[in-house]
Formats: structure tokens, sequence, C-alpha cells
């Protein structure tokens, strides 16, 4: 630590910014814009809404990167791998509040220490000092509960707390009342003051005449710096009395475009004529031009004045320098090992928010446990309860009397009719499934089928028949009430054979059905659904909760100021990760307790396995759902987007019906999905009782974990090219 003090406070500038060029998309935001901010001093940046500020700020913590020009901040290029910025090097306050609203003043401000590396007592010393300097209420109290200037108090506190050399505070004193505002400046002002460890401030503001307590204001305008000094000489040179009329001079003047605009002095002109602080000496504007010693890039002075001059000539085709970042840089600090203790910092922030939204938390939970009950009390089940009408005219004998009472009471509620037509209608009017009628000779000629087959008429053989007409329109209903009337018929039938001596199983089919060699004799339509159905709640309830958690984040501006703070997007991942497994591993303990031993629901293979393939299903989830919060913009549009994929992996990946009666292209899309293998797997582990050997197993895990790869790789690389 004390080497690096020692090397900051060798620095020239805490800040040089040199011909910056930085828009979003086609919208230019900034252009052609230098700065120099010099150590130990405070530099307040004013602008109108929108010019460009925040943007500038961003580029600055290294958040944004240029699209072309230099940045150095306390010496070296922002995100320079090993270079602490974005890290502890800087205090930064973002414009939005980006606090946890959940947490208590204590929490926030330990999360942020953690980070910085701060050990607990030096953090509850900071925490003590600074409630104490911004009159802040209880440190226990919660941050939601705070008014709006408090909360922002809070954020100041937060940029504040491991006092670091660069403070980039965006808006700090917004909503905050003018004895306060001024005891902020105040500390601000001691802070720079210090001579053993001076701080550099750069602070917007949209009380423009609050910046005259600064060392040196910067006027922005649409992207470009209109004047840059120290305030008092602005306010002589312009002979005004409040830097609020100053600026609206320059923005007169830049409207209207003066080409001659002798008799306002240019910015250079000002300095020049005034040497307003002692940073701006001509020393300085050489440095400005020529980039720190150790950097790659090498800018030539007499090109950057010419493209500056090119810039405010309007040409379009003025050259921009982009600093060049070397491959095996960008890929290092892509890839730069975690930290354990940021990682820490993270899982006491998730779980102390997790704890917080109890609510939440029970939903997460109930969710599941709702979805599987449903699904098991619901789906797959053999309906029963069919509304019958049966009309049975036999005289001859007993065997109509007999298979009326063989149907399956549970399925069947039979509804005796006399005469047929008045049981058609009936089913015609949807008032029954089908119509079971037996003619009046039913007994004698089907004993007749046995006893005389070799003289038997059509007439016999239609008497001797049971006639179905049924309402169709339900598949499952129709079979099922097929199913129970042809059990129903062999029972009698079988009991025929008997009474004629005759073996009973000749009133079956001769196909022998022997003890199956894989599944369950009696297998259920629920047991097959179970293990894609479980996949399938556990897959997109990881998805939806991520993609939530990180699009609520970055729009809240909490994923950029953890960002700022030196935490990689990889250590929030991984964060995430841990915080996301406590809830998988209860969910999943709850879906398989209740499938398993609740709806008795047959395991044949070994429950770690199913475990296992659960919690690498989550992780996939939890890989889609980071790509979906890089996409979307909204918690809506990413709940959008999950459901979006839900259905059709639910619909293709063999959940609901064997992927062999897909067309062929489908059947080779469904296989590329993330949710068809791994249901897959599922299912040869629980009904098949396979184990890690058999191909259709490990198939589940290898998807997994390759979806979860590509998944997170082209998030990662999607937050690289969008700058997220
Ligand atoms: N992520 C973004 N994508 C597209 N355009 C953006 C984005 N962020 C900012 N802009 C646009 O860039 C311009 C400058 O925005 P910026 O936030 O930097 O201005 P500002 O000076 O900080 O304004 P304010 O004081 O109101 O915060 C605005 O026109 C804004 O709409």
């Amino acid at each position: 630590m004390a080497d690096e003090n020692q090397s900051l406070n060798t620095l020239d500038s805490a800040i040089q910014v040199t011909s910056l060029h930085k828009g979003y998309g086609r919208q230019a935001v900034i252009s052609d814009l230098s700065l120099q901010v010099p150590l130990g001093k405070i530099y307040g940046l004013l602008g109108p809404s929108g010019c460009g500020k925040t943007t500038l700020l961003k580029c600055i913590v290294g958040r944004l990167r240029p699209d072309s020009g230099l940045i150095r901040v306390m010496g070296q290029r922002p995100g320079k791998l090993g270079h602490k910025v974005p890290g502890s090097l800087i205090g930064y306050m973002p414009q939005d509040l980006a606090l946890y609203q959940e947490f208590t003043i204590s929490e926030t401000l330990f999360y942020f220490g953690r980070i910085f590396g701060m050990d607990s007592v030096e953090i509850r010393a900071r925490v003590d000092f600074l409630v104490d300097l911004l009159k802040l209420p209880c440190k226990d109290k919660l941050i939601y509960r705070l008014s709006g200037g408090q909360q922002r108090r809070v954020s100041f506190a937060c940029a504040l707390l491991h006092e670091p050399p660069l403070l980039i505070l965006d808006e700090p004193t917004v909503g905050v009342d003018p004895l306060l505002r001024q005891c902020i400046w105040h500390h601000l002002k001691t802070m720079v003051s210090n001579a053993q460890k001076p701080t550099s401030v750069v602070i917007t503001t949209h009380y423009i005449e609050e910046a005259r307590e600064g060392h040196m204001v910067a006027l922005m305008r649409d992207g470009k710096l209109l004047a840059e000094s120290s305030p008092e000489s602005l306010l002589s040179f312009y002979n005004e009395t409040s830097l609020e009329a100053v600026f609206l001079k320059l923005c007169h003047r830049d409207k209207s475009k003066v080409a001659d605009d002798s008799s306002l002095p240019s910015l250079a002109n000002v300095d020049d004529a005034k040497q307003p602080i002692e940073a701006e000496t001509e020393d300085d504007n050489a440095k400005k031009e020529s980039p720190d010693p150790g950097s790659q890039y090498s800018l030539d002075s007499a090109n950057s004045q010419k493209q500056s001059q090119q810039a405010q000539e309007g040409q379009p085709d003025a050259v921009k320098y982009v600093e060049p970042v070397s491959f095996s840089e960008s890929l290092r600090a892509f890839v730069q090992p975690p930290s354990a203790r940021r990682i820490g910092a993270v899982v006491i922030k998730d779980v102390t928010n997790m704890r917080r939204r109890i609510g939440f938390l029970l939903f997460e939970f109930s969710l599941p446990v709702v979805q599987i009950v449903l699904f098991c009390l619901c789906i797959g089940r053999d309906p029963n309860g069919l509304r019958l009408a049966v009309v049975n005219q036999d005289a001859t004998g007993d065997l109509g009397k007999d298979l009326m009472a063989s149907l399956d009471t549970y399925t069947v509620k039979k509804l005796p009719h006399t005469d047929l037509e008045q049981a058609k209608a009936l089913v015609q009017r949807a008032g029954a499934w089908g119509v079971l009628f037996l003619e009046p000779n039913f007994t004698q000629s089907l004993t007749k089928r046995f006893t005389k087959a070799g003289s038997l008429s059509n007439r016999s053989i239609r008497q001797g028949s049971v006639h179905m007409f049924m309402d169709d329109s339900s598949y499952q209903v129709s079979a099922v009430l097929k199913q129970c009337i042809l059990s129903a018929f062999e029972k009698v039938l079988g009991d025929v054979m008997e009474k004629m001596q005759l073996h009973r199983k000749m009133a079956r089919i001769p196909i022998e059905y022997h003890p199956p060699l894989l599944g369950y004799e009696d297998p259920t339509f629920t047991e097959f659904m179970a293990p894609g159905i479980i996949i399938t709640i556990l897959f997109f309830l990881s998805t939806g909760l991520t993609a939530v958690t990180f699009v609520v984040q970055r729009k809240e501006g909490l994923l950029d100021r953890s960002l700022v703070a030196g935490v990689t997007f990889l250590e929030l991942m991984l964060g995430h990760v841990l915080t996301e497994l406590i809830i998988m591993s209860g969910q999943t303990a709850l879906l398989l307790v209740l499938s398993l031993l609740a709806f008795s629901i047959r395991c044949n293979g070994s429950v770690a396995l199913v475990i296992l393939l659960s919690l690498c299903c989550g992780f996939s989830g939890m890989s889609l759902g980071l790509l979906i919060s890089v996409l979307c913009t909204d918690e809506n549009s990413a709940m959008q987007a999950a459901l979006g994929t839900m259905y059709p992996c639910l619909l293709l990946s063999g959940i609901m019906w064997p992927t062999e009666a897909m067309p062929v292209a489908l059947w080779y899309m469904s296989r590329a999905l993330p949710t068809t293998l791994l249901a897959e797997s599922m299912r040869s582990v629980i009904s098949r009782g396979f184990g890690m050997s058999a191909t259709s197993v490990w198939l589940g895990f290898v998807s997994a974990s390759g979806w979860s790869v590509f998944l997170l790789l082209a998030a990662l690389l999607l937050i690289k090219l969008r700058g997220i």
C-alpha cells in the first residue's frame, strides 16, 4: 500500500483524457473531448442534462470503452490488467442510488468494505465515522425506510468508505439540504487538502454555483468541453458574477457558432491570459499530449492537434486514435482468476438479500411444490367416474349381467337404459362418454362361438358381440373406457372358458407379456412425464430467477456499482451460483421428496445421480438466465424471454410425448435443446435404473455441461461487446 501511495504521489494528474470519442450505436455523445484533472483538486464537471457527463464518467471509471481517444486514470488505462481502476483506487457514486433497498446502512457499507479488502474493525470504524459525518440515522436502519436525501448520503458514504485517492461523484448533492451540502463540500475540501493522503475529486452537479467551491470547473455541452479553468478566472475573464452566467454565455456562443470569436477568447486563451491554477502550466499542457511512458500507445502530438482542429472544423474524416489493446491482454483480463474474498463478499450480500426477501424466498420454494403437486394430482392418472350408458337386452342367460357386473365401478359410472336410441341421444348431448349395448340373445350367441364355431352365422356373430357407441372426442377417455370394457369382457369370457373346462387364458389373445426388462410392469403416464417435469421446473426456475436478478441489479445500477468497485462479472456470477445452489438444493429436495415419497413415483436408479442431474440442470438454467439478462433491458422482457424459451422446450424435449413421434427434422432440433438429453438422462436413471456408465445418462451430463459453457461464454462475450 505504501508503494502504491508513493507511485501515486509521483503522478502529474489524476485523470487525463485526450481526444475522447464515445457514442451509443450511431449516436455520437462525446466528440473530441480532452481534459485533465489535477491531483489533489476538486474538479467540477458542469453541463445540461444529456450532454454526456455520465458517459464521460463511465469511460473514466472503466465501465465504458472509448470509441477512440486516450484515457489515463491514476497513470494508467482504466481496465488495464492489474490496475485498480475499476477497483479500490476510485470511490464512485453513480447518479442512480444503486443501493440494496433491503439492506441496512451498515450491511451496505460492509459489502463494499469487504470488496475493497478492508477488515471488519476498519469497516466498523469507518461506518461510525461516516454515519456521524453525513448525519445518517441509526446504522441498522433499512435503506428503503430512509428518505431520498438520506439514501443519497448512504450512496455517498459508499464512495468515501475506503478513502480512495480519487473520488468520482455523479450528482452527489441532489436532494440534500443546503446545510448538509455545505458539510459535504467541507469534507471534500478537507480530503483534498490532506498533504499525506491527498484526494482528487471529480464531481458533477446541477447546482452550478456550488461548483465555485471547487478548484477547477469544466463546462460541457453536447459532448464537448466549452471551457476548463478555475471558477475565479472564468468569472473575471467573462466579466460575470455567476458561473451560471458564464455558462449561458458560452452556450450561446457555441450555439450560434460564431466563426470569428475574437470578441470572446477561446478556452486556451482563458488559461493563457489568466494562468488560472498551478496545475495548468505549459509543462502540463505538453504532457496532455504525450501519454505516460509505460503506455503501449504513443499519440503523436502534431497529429493530435491536427485531429482536434479537424474535429472542430467539422471534418468528418478526421483520424481517430483507437488505443490498441493486445489480444492476450484482453484474454487475460477476461479470464483473470476470481478472488475468493470478493466472491465471499458477493455471497454474503446475496444471502443477506435472500434473508431480507423472505416472501420471495418462500415463493421460490412454493413454486416447485405447487407445480409438482398439481402435476402428480392432475396429469397421467386414469380418468374415473366416466358416465357410460348401458343397454342390456340379453334375455338368454347371465353373460350380459356378468359383463355389466365386471365393469370396474371406479372407472365407469353405469347409466342403465332400456332403449338404445335414448342412450345414444344421451351421448350425443354429451351426457355420457358412450353406450354399451348387448343384443337380446347375447349369452346364447356368445356361447355358440365356442360350441358351434363351424356353423356360425353373421347374425350370431353380431348378436354375440359387445356393441359400443362412443364419444371419441377425448382420446384419453376413449382409451380408458375401451380398456375397461375389454378387461371386463376378458374376465367374463375367462369364466365361460372355465365352465367349459378350457383354460381361462383362451379368452385372451395369445401374447404373453413377461416382467419388463426395464421400467415398470404397469407403467403410468405420470411416471413417463415426471423426470421431464422435474427437469423443466428446475431449469426454468433457475433461468427466471437469474435473469430477473441480474436485470434488476443492472437496471438499478447495483451491478455497475459493484463492477466499478472492482468485482468482475465472473465473480458476481460465481457468487450468484453459490447462493443459488442453496435455493436449488432446497427446491430439488422438495421436488424429490414430494414426487418420490409423497406421490410414490418409483425410482429404480440412484437418488444421488438424480440429485446431481438436478443440480446440473439448474446450472444450465442459470446460464440461460444470465444470457437472457444480458439481452433484456427490463424484468418484463426477461420474464417473457424465459417463458418464450420454456414452451418450445416443453413441447420439443420429449417430456410430454415421445420424441420418436416427431418429424425427423424436429427430432434433430429436439436433440439440440438443453432439456431433451437431460430429461432422457433423468428418465433413464429413474425408470430404467441406469447408472453413469449408460450412454443415455452421461449424455445428459455432457449436454448440461456443454450448454452451460456455451451459454456462459455467449453471455460473457456479449457483456464484453456491449459494455454491460
Ligand atoms: N446506454 C445508453 N444507450 C444509448 N444512449 C444512451 C445510453 N446512455 C446514455 N445515452 C444517451 O447519451 C446521451 C448522454 O447521456 P448521459 O447520461 O451521459 O448525459 P448526462 O450529461 O449525464 O445527463 P444527466 O445530467 O441528465 O444525467 C443522452 O442523449 C442519452 O440519451
